[in-house]
């Protein structure tokens, strides 16, 4: 198959689809590989790296929507590229859909079949395309909180783990799966007082053993959380319901009763986020305050460390990817968690949650992928 790999377009998006590494492993499937001109840029790999692996160097992604078999990206597409896309052509990258029925519409009135990382499957119940982006946004929150918890950039002025004699500041991480993991694990590692409210008493299980106690694990009630988010100086958004519309958790009525200068880190800002007063920001500006509370919703967190993530992102992908190259949509009929990734085939929307979040007709892609 031709696979092409056009540079990100997104506000600071510096990852990559495809690192030189993966190139080769396409090439030694047998595959041509297409990449636009600095797509590598930003993680150090420049055009003679992807030639050095097999790959051809265009100069416009014009010409890889143009030729392509096989799309793959990081970032879900922008607008001048949903136009490109087309019929019988495979786009693998991010789409959180749910939230954006703009995008929605382009995909399907493109007829592309888009297969979205965050909503693949494993046999464990887990998501390994979202995962690694999770494990950095994860961590990245806890730094995003404590430069946003400084005076300078509106914060309490506090610091995340304190110094002998005066008391740590409280992180309150809602949702315990892999992004509440590892923001925990920062913020205990830096000294902090740390909770994880989860609604999944194993998964609470699994993180008080994890933590062995450093980390108080809290069930997560309407109460429990009034009462960890009011007394939070840092609160990190980490809940999902795979490929469905984050519910709002934190209220605007709770922000006047917050300690002023508070930060609140939304993570799971991309599903559209679980902070009634949520709205999605940019690298380049990244924070803003509603009611004296600061808020951070950068939908692209792991952009920042793009050489960490794009080579942790290309770990994951690859044998998707492969397998994707090698049987086209066939690897999509066989394999039922590369099918749960099938969220846009031929103009329809083919994963339930996703549909249901847009209020859009779910076809079964077991179904729609075969006819
Ligand atoms: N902004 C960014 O750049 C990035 C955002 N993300 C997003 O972060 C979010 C979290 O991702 P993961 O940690 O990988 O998901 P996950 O599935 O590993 O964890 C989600 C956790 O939320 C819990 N949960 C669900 N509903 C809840 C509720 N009402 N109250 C309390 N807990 C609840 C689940 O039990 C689960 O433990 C996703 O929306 C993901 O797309 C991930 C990477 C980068
Ligand atoms: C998961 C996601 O939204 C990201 O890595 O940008
Ligand atoms: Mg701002």
């Amino acid at each position: 198959m031709l696979v092409g790999v056009p540079k990100e377009i997104k506000n600071n998006e510096f990852r990559v689809g495809l690192t030189p590494a993966a190139v080769r492993e396409y090439v030694a499937h047998g595959h041509q590989v297409m990449i636009e001109t600095g797509a590598g840029d930003g993680i150090d790999a420049p055009d003679a790296a992807y030639i050095a692996s097999g790959a051809t160097i265009v100069a416009t992604a014009g010409e890889i929507f143009a030729k392509a078999g096989m799309i793959v990206k990081v970032k879900e597409p922008q607008p001048s590229e949903w136009a490109q896309l087309r019929e019988g052509q495979i786009l693998f990258t991010y789409l959180h859909l749910a939230p954006d029925p703009d995008q929605a519409r382009g995909l399907m009135a493109s007829g592309v079949t888009a297969v979205a990382y965050e909503t693949v499957t494993d046999a464990h119940g887990g998501l390994p395309l979202l995962a690694p982006m999770s494990e950095v946004a994860g961590r990245l929150s806890i730094q995003a909180a404590a430069t946003a918890l400084e005076k300078p950039h509106g914060g309490r002025g506090i610091l995340l783990g304190g110094v002998p004699g005066v008391a740590p500041a409280k992180v309150v991480v809602i949702g315990g799966g892999v992004v509440g993991m590892h923001a925990a694990r920062m913020a205990a590692g830096l000294g902090a007082e740390v909770s994880i409210l989860d609604r999944s008493i194993p998964r609470l299980r699994q993180l008080d053993e994890q933590f062995g106690g450093r980390v108080r694990t809290l069930f997560s009630t309407l109460d429990t959380l009034e009462k960890e988010v009011l007394s939070a100086d840092a609160v990190i958004g980490a809940v999902l319901i795979p490929g469905a519309s984050a519910p709002k958790l934190v209220t605007r009525a709770m922000l006047p009763k917050m300690k002023r200068g508070a930060v609140m880190v939304d993570v799971a800002i991309d599903q559209g986020g679980c902070f009634e007063t949520s709205h999605a920001t940019t690298h380049a500006d990244p924070t803003y305050v509603v009611d004296g509370v600061i808020h951070y919703c950068v939908a692209n967190m792991p952009g920042a460390v793009a050489l960490t993530s794009s080579h942790a992102l290309n770990h994951a992908t690859l044998p998707f990817g492969l397998a994707l190259a090698d049987y086209g949509l066939a690897a999509v009929a066989r394999d039922p968690h590369l099918r749960n990734g099938l969220n846009v085939h031929r103009g329809r929307i083919t994963h339930r949650a996703v549909a249901e979040s847009l209020g859009i007709a779910f076809a079964d892609p077991a179904t729609s992928v075969a006819a």
